[in-house]
């Protein structure tokens, strides 16, 4: 089976000419089929540059970046945007919209998807948020829950779809200990689950149990790749 994650020799720059500054220096990364890396390493280490790469959200200057079977090298725009759909992605702040449900929030992700009625994307999206342990506040809307609730309403979001990916960026910033690692564990339990590959950037060390290895970056590159780690329950 492929990697979901397979990066090699990645280099990347922002600015050009004499602004060009290169955040990325011959990066080598790989996430394996169901494995759970976490990504961390200083502010400005390029954490946030090579997963957005990852997540087909930048095009790729050099090196190669194959993800899901698709390499991201060269492809044009339509074809990041269909690899896009295939992937979960968590953020920071929750980024769900303040006017709909925790239902409707989680049903939207199905919408891109096309072939699947309204009736059948809420009732996904149900069965989602009950696994996420949040049946009884499917139809609040984010301003009635709590920063843990809603994101774990996100991490339902990113789920629903059944993606091969999910791409992590520093999904417990905005919460205290306990809310942040029952978030994070349960994003776990529920993507081993599935078999589904996650990619987490966090720059906290509270959440690192729950990783099968991490990688380090400091100024651009991979510092550490701590495989040992890999038998972490
Ligand atoms: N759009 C941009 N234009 C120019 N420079 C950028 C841009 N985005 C990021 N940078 C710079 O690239 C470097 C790497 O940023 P990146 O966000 O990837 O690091 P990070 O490790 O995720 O940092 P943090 O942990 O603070 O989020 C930083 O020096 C940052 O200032």
């Amino acid at each position: 089976m492929e990697n979901p994650v397979e990066i090699r020799e990645v280099t990347y720059a922002y600015g050009e000419g004499a602004l060009r500054r290169e955040v990325l220096r011959e990066v080598d990364l790989r996430v394996g089929p169901g494995e759970i890396v976490i990504l961390t390493g200083p502010s400005g280490s390029g954490k946030t540059t090579l997963l957005t790469l990852a997540g087909a959200l930048r095009a790729v200057q050099q090196g190669s970046c194959r993800v899901l079977g698709r390499e991201l090298a060269g492809a044009r725009e339509a074809e990041r945007v269909a690899l896009r759909r295939r992937i979960g992605f968590i953020f920071q702040s929750h980024n769900l919209l303040g006017f709909l449900s925790a239902r409707q929030n989680v049903a939207m992700a199905l919408e891109l998807d096309g072939g699947t009625g309204e009736r059948e994307r809420l009732e996904r999206a149900d069965a989602m948020l009950a696994s996420v342990g949040l049946a009884e506040h499917a139809g609040k809307q984010p301003g009635q829950l709590s920063g843990g609730q809603r994101q774990r309403v996100a991490v339902a979001r990113a789920l629903v779809g059944s993606p091969g990916l999910i791409l992590a960026d520093e999904p417990t910033a905005a919460l205290d200990k306990a809310s942040g690692q029952e978030v994070v564990h349960l994003l776990r339990d529920l993507a081993r689950s599935r078999g589904t590959a996650i990619l987490l950037v966090t720059h906290d060390p509270r959440i690192l149990d729950v990783a099968d290895r991490i990688v380090a970056m400091e100024d651009g590159r991979v510092v550490a790749d701590d495989a040992a780690r890999a038998v972490n329950g």
